[in-house]
């Protein structure tokens, strides 16, 4: 055997010289002529070492690849104005891929629905307060600079026939009184859970008064963690206003006082048909809340059975403290108030559609002020809280699907125009945009800015994001959100033409929708090399 083993090595040698003559690198490998045993010895030693750290190295390269896959992290950002349904899509897709976690926390939103429901009341009362004093006092109703999303739209000022004959809806404002104090309650209790730490923001300024680098967060999943605003070197970057770009580069053929070049027509315009336009959320209470609202209001006090005799359930509902029976012992009021024909006409006449503004649920006064009432999904799907900053979402897709393995980050911007100079940051580093454009907004105004047409806004916050140099790499993805409040606006009446002017197509839904379509850029030049230049096309 020994000998064999000596033999062999000569044999391979004169095996690799025969190939040597026609393969230079087997010939630069040749060991050197005339090599002694004992040299001949080391270097197969040296070889044998240089093959085991190499080995190693495969091995480590291998496990680094393996761990690399394994982390592979997606980040995905949601962009748009405020109320086009960011955390909205988040909820979704939490709903869909961590429904635990979702459910986990319904019960804390009961809250949010319940001033969600109180701010529609006291809309109401406001639109119903007599004409020359169409603020409702403060002493009644708290701040009230802060209203409830309204939707206006049409051509309509209040009927001047009106002004003078107004039924005395004295009575309702006196038995939905409490209700704003329970609004104000509910904010405090929103902003200021027991065991917010003293880190976070405890109180609850109007937007108006935010500060324009806000950074104070709420956010909607138990995976949630808090980004600030300026916590990333800002590239420099700049997303115009709507008011600054409306004029120069649309491709919109809007009518308008043309004057101005706004191819929109302005609300304030005298001769433009949208002089009753108003804000979808003016001076809406932007909540700051901080990372533990949800976790304090999450855990329901239900004990069942109560006793272990008893086969009752103990539950909030019997905390005397608890904000369900200031709206139960309001809910008769409410109905009356909202189904009050004189009301609903009221309403009409000034143009407000309230069934399509953020946060409703006057239909469902009887089933939310109920006593042992538990928010459906669908109830946290609907409810509005508007938000400030950036809030970075995480989650991973079930084990069986074909993206397991890949950690998904998911950020949920702010805005309103205060918020979105915290947009910047995250450019750089994301893998994918979705943006949302609310196409039902075309009769709306910003909340911000009663001057600036909501539809005309998404439009060029979203071309600014698709000509943006800094995101060429980034997928971006378009939605047309509220497509059925688009549906619902054109079956009521409401007319794209009187927003639009040169629009002289049907006012169906397929037609209007299909044109915001193509407007929304699919044709759009810059869009196309963008798509390009990231393989999507
Ligand atoms: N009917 C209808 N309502 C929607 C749709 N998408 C969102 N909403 C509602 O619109 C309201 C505003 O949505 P949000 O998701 O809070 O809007 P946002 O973009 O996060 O707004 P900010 O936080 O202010 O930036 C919520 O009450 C949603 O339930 C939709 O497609 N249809
Ligand atoms: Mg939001």
């Amino acid at each position: 055997m020994a000998q064999r083993s000596r033999t062999q090595p000569q044999n391979t040698l004169q095996h690799v010289r025969r190939r040597s003559l026609s393969d230079p690198l087997a010939a630069a490998l040749l060991p050197p002529a005339g090599e002694t045993a004992e040299q001949r010895e080391a270097r197969l030693r040296q070889e044998e070492e240089a093959k085991q750290r190499s080995e190693c190295i495969d091995k480590m390269l291998k496990h680094d690849e393996k761990s690399r896959r394994r982390k592979k992290t997606v980040k995905v950002l949601l962009l748009g104005q405020s109320e086009s349904g960011k955390s909205t899509t988040l909820k979704q897709f939490q709903l869909l891929h961590a429904p635990a976690a979702f459910r986990q926390e319904r019960l804390a939103w009961r809250f949010v629905i319940y001033l969600n429901l109180v701010r529609s009341i006291r809309r109401i009362l406001e639109a119903i307060a007599p004409e020359d004093n169409t603020a409702i006092d403060d002493d009644d109703f708290g701040d009230s600079s802060d209203t409830a999303s309204i939707i206006i739209s049409g051509s309509g000022r209040p009927s001047s026939s009106l002004v003078g004959s107004q039924p005395n809806y004295e009575h309702y404002r006196r038995r939905l009184a409490p209700l704003m104090e329970l609004e104000q309650r509910l904010i405090n209790m929103l902003s200021d859970p027991v065991d917010n730490d003293e880190h976070e923001a405890t109180h609850l300024p109007p937007s108006s008064s935010l500060p324009a680098d806000a950074h104070t967060l709420h956010h909607a999943g138990s995976m949630a963690s808090i980004h600030h605003a300026g916590a990333r070197p800002a590239p420099r970057i700049t997303i115009p206003t709507a008011s600054t770009s409306a004029s120069s580069s649309s491709s919109f053929a809007y009518s308008s006082s043309q004057s101005s070049g706004n191819p929109f027509m302005s609300p304030r315009s005298p001769t433009s048909p949208a002089t009753s336009m108003m804000s979808s959320g003016s001076n809406e209470l932007s909540v700051r809340t901080g990372s533990n609202w949800k976790k304090h209001f999450a855990f329901p006090r239900i004990q069942s059975p109560k006793t272990p005799e008893s086969g009752e359930v103990e539950g909030w509902w019997e905390d005397p403290n608890d904000p369900v029976h200031t709206l139960n012992s309001c809910r008769a009021a409410m109905s009356e108030l909202w189904r009050d024909p004189k009301v609903r006409h009221r309403l009409d006449e000034k143009r407000i559609r309230l069934e399509e503004s953020s946060g409703f649920f006057l239909d469902e006064i009887d089933r939310i002020t109920a006593l042992m009432y538990f928010p459906t999904d669908d109830d946290v799907l609907k409810a509005r809280l508007k938000t400030t900053g950036v809030v970075e979402h995480t989650f991973s897709l079930a084990k069986n699907s074909e993206w397991r393995g890949v950690e998904w980050k998911i950020y949920d911007v702010g805005g309103a125009r205060n918020q979105r100079q915290a947009w910047a940051p995250y450019f750089d580093d994301v893998n994918a945009i979705i943006f949302l454009a609310p196409i039902s907004a075309f009769d709306q105004v910003l909340a911000e800015d009663p001057r600036v047409n909501r539809l005309e806004d998404s439009f060029h916050l979203w071309k600014s994001v698709i000509e943006n140099k800094l995101l060429a790499h980034v997928n971006i993805v378009l939605f047309l959100n509220k497509c059925d409040l688009l549906r619902k606006k054109l079956e009521s009446g409401v007319r794209l033409r009187n927003y639009i002017a040169d629009y002289n197509r049907p006012n169906d839904y397929e037609t209007v929708s299909h044109y915001f379509r193509n407007r929304f850029g699919v044709r759009d030049s810059i869009l196309t090399a963008n798509l390009k230049s990231s393989s999507l096309m």
